[in-house]
């Protein structure tokens, strides 16, 4: 408080710059002079007193528009005058919620403090040592505000010594404080339960940084408390991948320098070994003194990482063999195409197909197939180089990837050569499937690819043509494609239409072939297949029954041939010279172990009314291989109805004794091949023997095929041969020129 408002609230005698009036100083005047002269100071001290209080009352609103600006306050009292209240000025009375008033009695002037917060601003009451202390106050209207005050004494000029006080209201304050409060719990309540950190970090110009604040989720995710993150940021680190660590850093310059938000992922070990994925995502902000401050967060990603990686093995891996399947697959082809091309290099697409996987997943069941399928793929992957990929490509069609193979075709041809061939050797040692082991081989088809481009579908066209080209030339072989494969699979294509079409139309029908005894008699006939095409005339059998083994147009054809035959077996019933016949009918492998073949073989029976007893169903070796007790199990059943079984092309396949017992056999018939050179090449004339001994031990009756002339024909039966049939007794023929036959030898 100024002298000015001190000496207004203190009146003391007047003095100083009026004019004074003091008689003995005064000279002798004229009375009307001097009342004149007294009027006239009288006029200059109202002048003046006038001014004062003008002055003071301005002095006064200033003070009011101060303390309004600041919501502040002030009393005083003279000191020890408690009694006699305070005078509180406008301000005051304003943040009390009273009226204005220039006194305020001091139980007024106390009664808002609330009971609990008495005690200290009685305290600060008593030692008057400007020191600051709050205290809350409840207005008449009952609003509560928090008041800060601080009080001390004071010297007048006059000597007097007077209290006074400042109150500031700081309810506003308290109430920002409070929210920032809550809004700093809200941010740990939300730290705490997010499945991460969260963090501030600052760059500093000089590239030092620092943690001002990190979440105590830290200790979860990293191993380190936050107070030791805060202190040394290096142990944030310490658990982080080297090689991510430093991707990390260099997206962290990036981001800090283009005030862009940083996001990577990265793994952490953790002690025991395991790795988990991380997260981290800030945004970067400048700030006025250089430094860029990061607020981010970190989360565990390593569920979502699984996750991710379950979806692209779902979607990119074969299931069965955990190979890349054939999505995947074309992709990387794309790739290996575009990177030789880019490096002027070769590479190599080799299709692998198992041969007769079919049958046996049909006959043994799909467990089987899948054991096979996933040994093929182990193999396969511990012949080839790791950069080399191996995909399931569908069925037991596989694929290999070679790139990086030389730029010059010959090598580059050699080498992809050099893989299949130990593919293929790989591919058909035994598998262990089961009690037995299991025989089985692949057929490869190679592609090169390099030198220009080729379309993925196309590479994979001409691997897969090169493939049925090993097929046909025999199976368990590589072959390299060439463009006169393309024709041929133009041709093969026309053909299985016209082989669909041909027997829709009937164009296929049954011959039969004789087979004597040693007298010449005729005891049987062997079914032979031929087709009637409407342009090409007569097409053998030799050309379109491997055609419709591979497209499964084996099975409609079989059936119509059986039923040919058996319907010829009924016609020749009728005539005594053709009732004795046997008819013996070809049977392939899939038709064999196609499901329902004994229920078909049975049915066609029935309903041409033909008699089982002269039925031979011709089998060859090889199928009989894969699954013994199957085989038996179906021949018994047609046995047990009448039906004989033949075994065809005997010498070829892998026969073993052990299994030849227990087959219900009754024939077993020479292959023609050995039967051609069997009286100039001693190989040939052993194997004859031997199996005519065979056949003999196993109480089995032996044909020998293809026999020419009256030489073959004599070291045959030299060597107990009993049955024969070739050219030297007829070729296959219609049954008319048959029974003609027949008649001509009565
Ligand atoms: N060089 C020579 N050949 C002789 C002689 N005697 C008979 N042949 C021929 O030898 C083949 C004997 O039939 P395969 O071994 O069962 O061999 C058959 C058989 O495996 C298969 N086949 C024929 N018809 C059918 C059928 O209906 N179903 C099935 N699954 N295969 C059939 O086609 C093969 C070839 O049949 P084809 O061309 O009719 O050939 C027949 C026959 O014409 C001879 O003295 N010299």
């Amino acid at each position: 408080m100024n002298s000015f408002t001190s000496r207004a609230f203190f009146p003391s005698t007047p003095q100083g710059d009026g004019p004074s009036l003091q008689s003995h100083d005064r000279p002798e005047q004229d009375p009307a002079a001097e009342i004149a002269a007294l009027r006239a100071a009288l006029a200059q001290t109202q002048e003046q007193l006038h001014e004062a209080q003008h002055l003071l009352l301005e002095q006064a609103r200033v003070f009011q528009a101060m303390e309004e600006l600041t919501h502040a306050g002030y009393w005083w009292r003279v000191h020890g005058d408690r009694a006699g209240g305070a005078h509180w000025s406008a301000g005051l009375c304003r943040l009390a919620g009273f009226a204005e008033q220039a006194w305020v009695s001091n139980a007024q002037g106390c009664s808002g403090v609330l009971p609990e917060d008495r005690p200290a601003l009685e305290q600060a009451l008593a030692q008057m040592d400007g020191k600051d202390v709050e205290y809350r106050w409840c207005r008449p209207d009952g609003q509560v505000r928090r008041l800060r005050t601080c009080m001390r004494l004071h010297q007048t000029q006059d000597g007097a010594t007077m209290e006074l006080g400042v109150v500031l209201d700081v309810t506003q304050g308290h109430q920002v404080a409070a929210q920032l409060s809550e809004q700093l719990n809200f941010i740990q309540r939300i730290a705490s339960s997010i499945p991460g950190f969260i963090y501030q970090y600052r760059v500093r110009p000089d590239g030092s940084a620092s943690i001002p604040y990190i979440s105590d989720a830290v200790q979860d995710l990293l191993g380190v408390s936050p107070q030791v993150a805060m202190h040394d940021l290096a142990q944030l680190a310490t658990q982080i991948d080297a090689s991510d660590l430093q991707r990390m850093r260099l997206l962290l310059e990036r981001s800090i320098q283009d005030l862009l938000p940083w996001q990577c992922e990265y793994r952490v070990h953790d002690d025991d070994g395991n790795v988990r994925w991380h997260m981290t995502s800030a945004v970067p902000q400048k700030e006025s003194n250089g430094c860029v401050l990061l607020h981010g967060y970190t989360l565990d990603m390593t569920e979502r990482k699984r996750a991710e990686e379950e979806i692209e093995r779902l979607a990119f891996y074969d299931p069965l063999t955990g190979l890349p399947n054939r999505r995947l697959l074309l992709n990387r082809l794309e790739d290996a195409i575009a990177m030789c091309l880019r490096k002027r290099k070769r590479g190599a697409l080799l299709f692998i197909d198992l041969d007769n996987f079919k049958d046996l997943n049909d006959t043994q069941g799909h467990d089987i197939g899948d054991r096979l399928l996933t040994q093929v793929a182990q193999r396969l992957v511990a012949v080839v180089r790791n950069a080399d990929t191996v995909a399931r490509f569908g069925g037991d069609e596989f694929i290999v990837i070679l790139d990086g193979l030389s730029s010059e075709l010959s090598t580059a041809t050699m080498q992809a050569e050099t893989v299949a061939e130990k593919l293929l050797c790989a591919l058909n040692t035994p598998y262990a499937l089961g009690a037995t082991p299991h025989y089985s081989t692949s057929s490869i088809g190679i592609t090169l690819f390099g030198d220009e481009r080729h379309s993925v579908d196309e590479l994979l066209k001409r691997a897969d043509l090169a493939m049925y080209q090993a097929k046909a030339a025999g199976r368990n072989t590589q072959r390299l494609f060439d463009p006169s494969m393309q024709t041929a699979l133009l041709a093969r294509s026309s053909l299985e239409t016209d082989l669909r079409l041909g027997l829709e139309r009937g164009e296929l029908f049954a011959l039969y072939q004789p087979v004597v005894n040693h007298r010449g008699q005729v005891l049987g006939v062997e079914a032979l297949a031929r087709w009637r095409h409407p342009e090409r005339g007569m097409i053998s059998p030799a050309d379109f029954i491997p055609l419709a083994e591979q497209t499964g147009l084996i099975l409609p054809l079989g059936r119509h041939i059986l039923r040919t035959a058996c319907t010829q077996l009924v016609a020749w019933a009728d005539d005594v010279q053709t009732a004795h016949l046997s008819v013996a009918v070809n049977v392939s492998a899939r038709q064999f172990r196609q499901h329902g073949f004994v229920a078909e073989v049975l049915e066609i029976l029935a309903e041409t009314g033909a008699n089982p007893q002269r039925l031979k169903i011709e089998l060859t070796e090889s199928m009989l291989l894969s699954d013994l007790e199957y085989t038996i199990a179906r021949m018994e059943q047609l046995q047990q109805q009448g039906v004989s079984f033949a075994l065809d092309d005997f010498g070829t396949g892998y026969s073993s004794l052990s299994y030849l017992k227990r087959l219900p056999l009754d024939q077993v018939k020479i292959d023609q091949s050995f039967v051609r050179d069997v009286l100039t090449d001693p190989n040939d004339a052993a194997i004859v023997r031997t199996i005519l001994a065979l056949a003999q031990s196993l109480d089995l009756v032996a044909v020998a095929e293809g026999v020419e002339t009256t030489g073959q024909m004599g070291f045959l039966r030299l060597h107990g041969c009993e049955q024969f049939q070739g050219y030297l007794f007829g070729r296959p023929d219609s049954p008319q020129a048959l029974q003609a036959l027949l008649h001509s030898q009565h």
